[in-house]
């Protein structure tokens, strides 16, 4: 009999015989199917007389299906057996119970209509599935059975607790494949199948085939959770690959990482480099920026002692000079010396093209020094963040940028121990607001280094490498005018690498006139072949040049003579200044016209007009500008007087000629001079010319040598 109890859930029960009927074998059982409503008044009385004593009740939640609603058990039943015949009238051999009505649906709701499908002839086709196989489908059923299954696992267990016996039990009558499934720890599931089949009665015969399919049933749902973990891992992992993949590529890509490092704070770290090791000892050449640091050195120091006098030290200095001279190096030594950290920032680290990002650092910068304070902060290249160039399309927020450093250098008092050192090639492009009294008010000039300082730089870098003791740091300071401290270094750096090459043990002059000339004057082109012919052209060329230089008075002293091609030249001769030179004289001036002449006039003297080269250009380039230089700026011109012409496009033609005509006979002057020099020392040209085609390059002792008519050693 079904019975559907109507209390606070309704729940569709069936007497389990019937299902089991209805799913398994019919056999002889019969139906009439001569529904009648009347019965309907009979069901209450009957099925409560009868249901409890005869028929087992099977409770549908049982079996996963409370969910179940009335209108949908027609489509369970259509999709579990389909082709199901809904004629109701056909004869059945489905077994009724002896109840008022032939079917509990009748009695309860006085037609047949749904329940009919179980009674039909088609169900009794379908005779031959067992009920294992019922149940198995019943995990088909996409809705109610899947769900089902997950939804009661818990209540089920909760419910049904497992004992060792039932256990045991469960071990010898279900098949392999099911215990291992009931032993695993779903105790109480067997203990409430177990119980379920006793109190429902379920006869013996079916209750293997019950159990088989109850888990089978089972088996599949929890195959199929298995595997919407597995799917649910699997996408979780991919989202979490995709996650640091995507982080990655925005750290890594130069506009977004700096975005992203901003606004997530990421960029605020900076950290502070200590100086200890480097100190005043470590730079060379530039004693008065140093004297003029020491001062805030001692601040750094002892920043109460200036307090206590109420003397007020400049916040920021300004470093100023040619690349290379030594300005970080003097920023690192005064932290050094004061043993405090140093903070270093480059200009061009603040000039980003989003909106706040360069004013962020500036802020971030300034937090941690004065929270580190006594401090230095060093800004390089200060003209990139605190250049004129206002609300230029290139930098658009270059002007927030500078506010911000104005901002930051007024909101700390003198006293408080950070000290900013800024440096630029060039101050005159700074913002004016920087340079006021209270931010970088004092400036000091970081000069290339004369003579004595190269010396000094040359010496200290030469104690660094092994060097042989005829080296006179002193000639190469002379021959390097213009240098600044990192090209001395790079000088004697590369001198080094030149003698490990060669093999030598040492550092000799060679190595570091070698790459002395490689600096100025590029690479030696050894490969280049260079027919006799224009190796004597140039070997009479340069004679020439020396030959001059060594017989003007005003001259600078010969170092070196070669017809060694390098860079674009195919060989040169190298003077050195005594000193370096502040002030040239005329005699000076006119010296050096003389020398740049000797090269074509020995040439012409040697070959014949016809005979002259392209070589002597840029000969003619050094002593035309020297000329010009001397009438159009140095008032050195009878005819023009002393008078400057800056900009001669501008002038009257008749000037324009004047000034034409004088620097025209200085040129012609000062060929013939060294005309003169070249025809009187003839003898001297030409053992030179010999000496440097046997020798290909002549120093300033062997070109004495062979000038004063003695034999060169054979090297
Ligand atoms: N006066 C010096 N004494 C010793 N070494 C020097 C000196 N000047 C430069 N150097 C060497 O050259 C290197 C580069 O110099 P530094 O970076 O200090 O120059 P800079 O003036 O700051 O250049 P830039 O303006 O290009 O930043 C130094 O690390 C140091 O090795
Ligand atoms: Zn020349």
């Amino acid at each position: 009999m079904f019975s559907l109890s109507s209390t606070v859930q309704p729940q569709v029960t069936v007497p389990l015989s019937h299902l089991i009927n209805a799913f398994h074998s019919p056999k002889n059982t019969s139906i009439s199917v001569s529904a009648s409503i009347s019965q309907n008044q009979h069901r209450d009385v009957v099925s409560e007389h009868e249901a409890p004593s005869n028929e087992p009740i099977l409770n549908l939640r049982d079996l996963g299906l409370s969910e179940l609603k009335i209108g949908q058990i027609d489509q369970l039943v259509d999709s579990l057996l389909p082709g199901i015949c809904k004629d109701k009238n056909v004869s059945s051999h489905w077994h009724t119970s002896h109840v008022s009505a032939q079917s509990f649906f009748e009695n309860k709701y006085g037609c047949l209509d749904i329940f009919s499908t179980l009674r039909s002839s088609c169900l009794y086709r379908q005779h031959s599935r067992t009920l294992k196989r019922i149940c198995s489908d019943l995990q088909y059923w996409p809705v109610f059975v899947q769900s089902r299954g997950f939804k009661t696992l818990k209540s089920r267990t909760r419910r049904l607790q497992s004992t060792s016996e039932r256990l045991a039990e469960t071990q010898h009558t279900a098949p392999s494949f099911v215990k291992g499934f009931l032993l695993r720890d779903r105790g109480s599931d067997i203990e409430s199948l177990d119980k379920l089949m006793k109190t429902k009665n379920i006869p013996e015969a079916h209750q293997d085939a019950f159990k088989t399919g109850f888990a089978e049933g089972f088996l599949k749902a929890q195959a199929l959770t298995q595997k919407t973990n597995d799917s649910l891992r699997r996408t979780r992992l991919i989202v979490f690959i995709l996650l640091v993949v995507g982080i990655y590529g925005l750290l890594k890509n130069p506009f977004l990482s700096v975005r992203f490092r901003t606004t997530t704070g990421l960029d605020s770290a900076v950290d502070p480099v200590q100086m200890k090791n480097v100190t005043f000892e470590h730079v060379k050449g530039v004693e008065e920026a140093k004297q003029e640091l020491q001062e805030v050195v001692e601040f750094l120091k002892n920043p109460q002692k200036f307090t206590v006098l109420g003397g007020k030290l400049p916040k920021g200095i300004l470093l100023v000079g040619p690349p290379g001279t030594g300005k970080t190096l003097l920023a690192r030594a005064v932290a050094g010396e004061a043993d405090v950290p140093f903070y270093y920032a480059s200009g061009s680290e603040f000039d980003e093209m989003f909106v706040g990002v360069g004013a962020s650092r500036i802020r971030n910068l300034f937090r941690e020094a004065k929270a580190n304070a006594p401090c230095v902060i060093f800004i390089d290249e200060l003209d990139s963040v605190g250049g004129k160039r206002i609300e230029s399309p290139m930098h658009p927020y270059s002007r927030q940028t500078i506010n911000q450093l104005l901002a930051e250098m007024d909101g700390f008092k003198p006293n408080e121990g950070v000290i900013i050192i800024g440096a630029t090639n060039f101050p005159e492009a700074l913002d004016n607001a920087l340079i006021r009294p209270g931010r970088f008010d004092m400036q000091v000039t970081v000069p290339r280094p004369d003579v004595k300082g190269r010396t000094e730089i040359l010496k200290w870098y030469l104690n660094k490498i092994k060097f042989d003791q005829s080296v006179d740091p002193e000639i190469i300071a002379r021959g390097t005018v213009g240098f600044s401290g990192a090209e001395l270094e790079n000088l004697v750096n590369q001198a080094a690498l030149k003698a490990a090459v060669d093999g030598k043990e040492m550092v000799t002059m060679k190595e570091l006139e070698f790459s002395k000339d490689k600096i100025l004057m590029g690479p030696e082109r050894r490969s280049v072949e260079i027919d006799n012919k224009n190796k004597t052209i140039t070997a009479y060329h340069e004679s020439g040049h020396a030959i001059i230089a060594y017989y003007t008075k005003d001259a600078m002293p010969i170092n070196k003579a070669t017809i060694m091609p390098r860079g674009p030249t195919l060989g040169h001769v190298s003077l050195l200044p005594e000193n370096d030179r502040w002030n040239e004289t005329r005699a000076q001036l006119l010296a050096q016209m003389d020398v740049s002449m000797g090269g074509r006039v020995a040439e012409e003297l040697i070959f014949g007009t016809d005979y002259i080269t392209t070589g002597a250009s840029s000969d003619f380039d050094n002593a035309t500008k020297i000329a010009k230089r001397m009438v159009t700026k140095f008032g050195m011109s009878e005819k023009l007087g002393v008078m400057t012409y800056s900009d001669t496009g501008k002038l009257s033609p008749e000037t324009q000629s004047a000034i034409e005509q004088e620097i025209r006979i200085l040129l012609r002057d000062s060929y013939e001079r060294a005309k003169h020099i070249l025809k009187t020392h003839a003898k001297e040209h030409k053992n030179l010319a010999e000496a440097l085609l046997t020798y290909e390059t002549l120093d300033a002792k062997e070109i004495q040598i062979v000038l004063e008519g003695k034999k060169l050693d054979v090297r």
